[in-house]
């Protein structure tokens, strides 16, 4: 039977090199976007290239730190199929693997901030054109705690959020489980001032973001001067969060003018301290990470990540 798509002749003008590039698509299948078909057909394009091509899913939170962390792993390029949270274990991973490979990303997360950040495609064929082409930025992330993120690092109300999700909830209702949990939370929560000490600077706020990027919750703009490709980090200070400035700032936000609104600060750092008289949640790349006091500071390392 003819086959409904072809990877012949779909990816004309590839680099010479493509032939005999080594590369592990490891993916999780708990990510809100995992789509096999769309992995089954990146791997025959880049088969079809020549590429040495393994799809390996995980099963177990924990395993792309591992492979990521192996010095035995020998490929060209490390494609982690998933979401944010699962590119911030390979990158965890890497911090200890002296013989890191280039890292790809194929979207398939619920909100795919870095995909965002980066202008990654989504559709096969693009994918798999950008890892043969395998043209790379330097990728700069912070450390909360000496622990990577690529995105942000925050403290309030938003990390309750993400502490309070129920994963049956989000894999039900995606971005939608986000709304429900902080409504649900916002009924009842007690706020707490968050201090910043920050290169020398002090700030109080009731959330307080450290972002690596310019992006957040997916395609929304927070901080227009930063970028996940350029070393150093900011920090946004909301000084407020009753429901009427809740409300406000996610209007800001859905706008992309939070950074302009009334009560937020953004600073750009190296080095900052959050901390609070009682312990405030924290979330680094969407995913819970304690509570305060946290440490955020810019790495000093950079990775190699393939972009389009
Ligand atoms: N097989 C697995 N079983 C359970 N958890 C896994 C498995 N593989 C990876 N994980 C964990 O799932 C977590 C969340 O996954 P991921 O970030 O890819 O998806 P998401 O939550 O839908 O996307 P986003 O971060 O964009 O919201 C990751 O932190 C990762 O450690």
């Amino acid at each position: 039977m003819r086959p409904l798509w072809s990877p012949s002749h779909a990816l004309p003008d590839l680099a010479p090199e493509a032939k005999g590039k080594t590369v592990l698509i490891l993916a999780n299948p708990t990510s809100g976007g995992y789509n096999p078909r769309k992995l089954e057909k990146i791997q025959s394009y880049l088969t079809e290239a020549g590429c040495r091509v393994t799809l390996r899913l995980t099963t177990h939170a924990g395993e792309i730190g591992e492979v990521a962390a192996d010095p035995r792993l020998a490929v060209n390029v490390l494609a982690i199929a998933g979401g944010d949270g699962s590119v911030n274990d390979a990158i965890a991973g890497f911090q200890t693997n002296p013989a890191a490979p280039d890292l790809a990303v194929i979207p398939c997360g619920t909100a795919n901030v870095l995909a965002h950040e980066l202008g990654l495609p989504s559709r096969p064929a693009a994918i798999a054109r950008a890892i043969l082409n395998h043209r790379t930025q330097p990728l700069h992330f912070g450390l909360a705690n000496g622990h990577p993120f690529i995105l942000m690092a925050s403290a309030g109300f938003d990390a309750e959020v993400v502490h309070g999700i129920s994963l049956a909830l989000k894999r039900k209702f995606g971005k939608l489980a986000y709304v429900f949990t902080a409504l649900k939370i916002g009924m009842s929560r007690e706020s707490s001032d968050i201090n910043v000490d920050v290169d020398g600077q002090k700030f109080t706020g009731k959330l307080v973001v450290a972002t690596n990027g310019r992006f957040y919750g997916g395609p929304f703009v927070v901080c227009p001067d930063a970028s996940v490709t350029t070393h150093g980090l900011h920090v946004l200070v909301l000084r407020k969060d009753d429901p009427v400035s809740a409300v406000r700032f996610g209007l800001a936000l859905l706008m992309g003018r939070v950074h302009k609104a009334k009560g937020v600060t953004v600073t750009a750092f190296e080095k900052a301290r959050f901390f609070a008289k009682r312990p405030v949640a924290v979330q680094i790349d969407g995913d819970a990470f304690g509570t305060t006091p946290v440490m955020i500071e810019a790495a000093k390392d950079e990775l190699a990540i393939v972009v389009p």
